[in-house]
């Protein structure tokens, strides 16, 4: 079977998906100007916004990686959130921009927000390529948002489901019938 066959419907292209991500970087440059900021990436879903946001943040920024996983091989959360790999960097006064692939829930990032405020960052600001509105149970607030994605399971870009479909080169929606067998 084709990768392709697997796909339900192409939600944002590659070339959407270029254009946003400018617009973003320029935005993130102009706020944190003259700023001491740490990009922040979660691996594994962000792996590929991370690299193709930060070439367009101008500016002398640092970049780091937490591994964090909360989903598995599972089309639902586990409702607990593991770090696998923590940050390298001492944050303390520095501010944070932690870049992640969606917010569902909000579990994720709520916890990883609270878990880095208490580390004495001088600010911790989320940037997320995706946002699935529909399905929060935990608010949190975002300051910056790619697009928004209606209450499908999401695959591509970075995106996996049980550790598949990343490298598609835009978002899609899966297929039921590949996560509900
Ligand atoms: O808002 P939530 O419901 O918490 O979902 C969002 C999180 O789920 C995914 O991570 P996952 O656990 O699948 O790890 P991965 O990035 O390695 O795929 C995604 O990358 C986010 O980190
Ligand atoms: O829709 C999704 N797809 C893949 N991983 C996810 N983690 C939270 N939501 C999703
Ligand atoms: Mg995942």
């Amino acid at each position: 079977m084709r990768i392709e066959d697997d796909v339900e419907q192409i939600l944002i292209g590659e070339g959407e998906l270029a254009e946003r991500i400018r617009q973003l970087g320029q935005q993130i440059t102009e706020d944190y100007e003259e700023k001491d900021l740490i990009v922040v990436g979660i691996l594994k879903g962000a792996s590929l916004f991370m690299s193709d946001l930060i070439r367009k943040i101008e500016g002398k920024i640092s970049i780091d990686f937490m591994v964090v996983s909360s989903y598995g091989n599972a089309s639902e959360t586990s409702g607990v959130v593991r770090i696998i790999k923590d940050l390298d960097m001492d944050i303390t006064d520095k501010h944070i921009l932690l870049v992640e692939d969606i917010i569902d829930t909000g579990l994720t990032l709520a916890y990883l927000k609270e878990y880095l405020c208490n580390r004495k960052a001088a600010s911790v600001r989320i940037c997320t390529l995706l946002d699935k509105p529909c399905r929060r149970s935990k608010p949190v607030e975002v300051e910056y948002i790619g697009f928004e994605v209606p209450d499908e399971f999401i695959i591509g870009y970075g995106i996996d489901y049980a550790e598949k479909y990343r490298n598609l080169p835009y978002i899609a929606s899966l297929k039921r019938s590949v996560y509900e067998k």
